[in-house]
């Protein structure tokens, strides 16, 4: 399985936050680079693919002058790994390859509604949407950054970096990656002893200067009627001197879930303010999420989602919706009833579709027509692929007009290579001008897998993927094709990576990095066009990102998720103080709006892959559209 999030996150950069300016020097940038962000988002959506054979990403292959694609080893380094300047912090620890339980890539992909919440999902007040807003960084052992974290650095890192004497929560420390999606493991028990958790993240509003943890956790522990063991911080950031969002995980005392009855006590506990933080350790606080995890119900999605009832209850907030649930379960005992009556069905369907395949194949010279794609004005000479039924939502090209298109696939028209195969340039009959991926694997197997995805590509459409032109199949010569639209330009690698040439003429990737190091410098990644009209401190925050991004090891790099899940903070932050600032325009017009993270030396990213980064001053420039359009899903 490749997909372009999966094949990047780990050997290219993903830099598309950086909005070099119109006119760098003899740096050709790609269209997508000469206008301002390129959107994470749309890469990150199509990091949701699951496709084999195929970069799919459009993104990748950028509109400029073409680039020689000649690859360049990644290991290869650009240029030396230089120390961070302390204002810049930029440090990773090498993060662990794989994801959490409820890793990042799961909520990228899963925008809107995460399969198995329960109904209990609360907001206090900024965040917009409605669903879970974890931070994976945490738990890929992002945390704990030891140099330039301006706001929070850790007490126990004892490294004197720590500006504010602000103590950093007791984070639990990394999982295994040994549970199911949504739920994590239980501390303390033997084995993989997973559970489904409440997550909870709190906006905590007045913290002391250095404010006891544990004292913090044994007083919400026992007003929620739980013990402090059942509570794990997982993340946590802050927001300015004063305040601090903690996320944290509260997982169930026996069984491996929260009751409905439970879950809604905690939340009405939290949104009725019952619960009371000492004023000396945090302060009030606000719940910004409430998210109850339960198993997932029995029934498939397409019965759940056909039922009235279910909708509501992932979007309901009150406590009421529990009752809901209950219903909704009943319910689900008629579905599950309906829907093991309807799998005999399909079972007796597919037998008797299976025998009659066996018994077609039994017969001499079955009618090759019936496997033919329909593929009007092509003829193939190469044989068909047996009798697998072969997509009919897009082309089948002869093997011969591909071999035309790319004059015997010979080497000179070769763009690329992949890890299936090489990729020919070609022209087909029709004068369109194509990619030829010939797949190296072959065999029934790879046949049938082959065209299921040929099928499923070709109804794929989306401005950011490339579109599928036509395959070709061949059971019994092994061959598979795939036929794409060109995409000139060359790769994302090329441009990213590229040969280094003289100063002006570097990649894209060695022309930012030093940038990137140097917040005086951070500027001149800025597109000229938006005339300094853009909030600073968010765009220090998203060059912070963007820094990590590009660090020389891959290793070093954020995943594809850990950076939506950055840039979801970034936006978050962004939410709240454009609240903030409404509500302080409201009470007083004359009043400075700078009240709120005003102290200059607010610090994004506390953990993770982008640590906290002092932002230049906040001189409120009213949001413009400049990330608001690219943070929101779907686009
Ligand atoms: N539609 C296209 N238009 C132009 N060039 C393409 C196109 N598709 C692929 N290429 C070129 O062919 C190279 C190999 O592409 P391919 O999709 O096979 O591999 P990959 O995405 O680099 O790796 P993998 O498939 O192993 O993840 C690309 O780097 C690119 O240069």
């Amino acid at each position: 399985m490749e997909c372009f999030a999966r094949s990047y996150q780990l050997r290219v950069p993903i830099l598309m936050i950086i909005s070099p300016p119109l006119d760098p020097p003899s740096l050709s940038l790609p269209n997508d680079l000469t206008g301002r962000v390129l959107s994470i988002y749309r890469v990150g959506d199509v990091g949701a693919c699951s496709f084999k054979y195929h970069r799919i990403i459009k993104k990748s292959l950028f509109k400029g002058p073409t680039l020689s694609p000649s690859r360049v080893p990644l290991d290869a380094p650009a240029i030396p790994d230089l120390p961070l300047p302390a204002n810049l912090p930029l440090l990773h620890k090498p993060r662990e390859k794989h994801l959490s339980p409820r890793g990042a890539p799961a909520i990228v992909v899963a925008p809107a509604h995460p399969p198995n919440h329960g109904p209990l999902i609360t907001f206090g007040h900024p965040p917009t949407s409605s669903h879970l807003s974890k931070s994976s960084m945490k738990k890929n052992g992002l945390v704990s950054p030891s140099v330039g974290l301006v706001d929070v650095a850790p007490t126990q890192s004892g490294d004197g970096t720590n500006p504010t004497g602000l103590a950093q929560p007791p984070l639990s420390p990394s999982v295994s990656d040994c549970c199911k999606p949504d739920m994590v493991l239980k501390r303390g028990s033997h084995g993989c002893h997973c559970v489904y958790p409440i997550n909870l993240d709190l906006l905590l509003l007045n913290i002391s200067q250095n404010p006891n943890w544990n004292m913090f956790l044994e007083e919400l522990a026992s007003q929620l009627g739980l013990q402090v063991s059942q509570i794990e911080l997982i993340n946590f950031y802050v927001v300015s001197l004063s305040k601090l969002n903690i996320s944290m995980d509260i997982l169930p005392h026996t069984g491996i879930s929260f009751s409905a009855s439970d879950a809604s006590a905690i939340n009405s506990s939290l949104t009725s303010h019952k619960v009371h933080f000492d004023s000396t350790l945090v302060g009030d606080y606000k719940l910004l999420n409430l998210t109850w995890f339960e198993p997932p119900a029995p029934s498939p999605a397409p019965i759940v989602s056909s039922s009235p009832m279910k909708a509501p209850v992932y979007q309901s907030s009150t406590p009421s919706a529990v009752g809901s649930s209950k219903k909704g379960k009943h319910t689900n005992l008629i579905s599950i009833l309906g829907i093991g009556a309807g799998i005999v069905i399909i079972a007796i369907v597919s037998i008797l579709i299976i025998c009659s395949c066996t018994f077609r194949k039994g017969k001499p010279k079955a009618s090759s027509k019936e496997t033919e794609p329909v593929n009007p004005g092509t003829k193939d000479p190469a044989p068909a692929a047996g009798s697998l039924p072969h997509p009919s939502s897009t082309r089948f090209l002869a093997y011969e007009e591909l071999k035309v298109a790319t004059n015997n696939f010979e080497p000179a028209s070769i763009l690329g290579e992949g890890g299936f195969g090489r990729v020919f340039k070609g022209v087909l009959s029709d004068g369109t001008a194509v990619a030829i991926k010939r797949l190296t694997n072959g065999g029934q197997q790879g046949d049938k897998e082959f065209l299921v995805e040929v099928e499923m590509l070709s109804r794929l459409h989306h401005r950011n993927l490339v579109k599928l032109v036509g395959y070709y199949s061949s059971r019994d010569s092994s061959q598979n094709l795939l036929c794409y639209e060109l995409v000139p330009n060359g790769s994302l690698e090329a441009w990213l990576h590229g040969p280094l040439g003289p100063s002006g003429q570097e990649n894209l990737v060695t022309w930012a990095r030093p940038i990137l190091r140097d917040k005086d410098r951070l500027e001149e990644l800025v597109d000229p066009r938006l005339g300094g009209k853009y909030p600073k401190e968010d765009f220090v925050r998203v060059c912070t990102i963007a820094a990590a991004c590009v660090a020389p090891e891959a290793s070093q790099r954020p995943s594809m998720g850990e950076v939506v899940q950055s840039l979801k903070m970034v936006q978050r932050v962004m939410e709240y103080q454009d609240s903030m600032l409404a509500s302080n325009a409201r009470a007083n017009l004359r009043q400075s709006s700078t009240t709120f993270e005003s102290d200059g030396t607010s610090s994004m990213f506390s953990s993770g892959p982008c640590s906290g980064l002092s932002a230049f001053d906040n001189d409120n420039i009213s949001r413009t559209a400049v990330f608001s359009e690219d943070l929101h899903e779907g686009r």
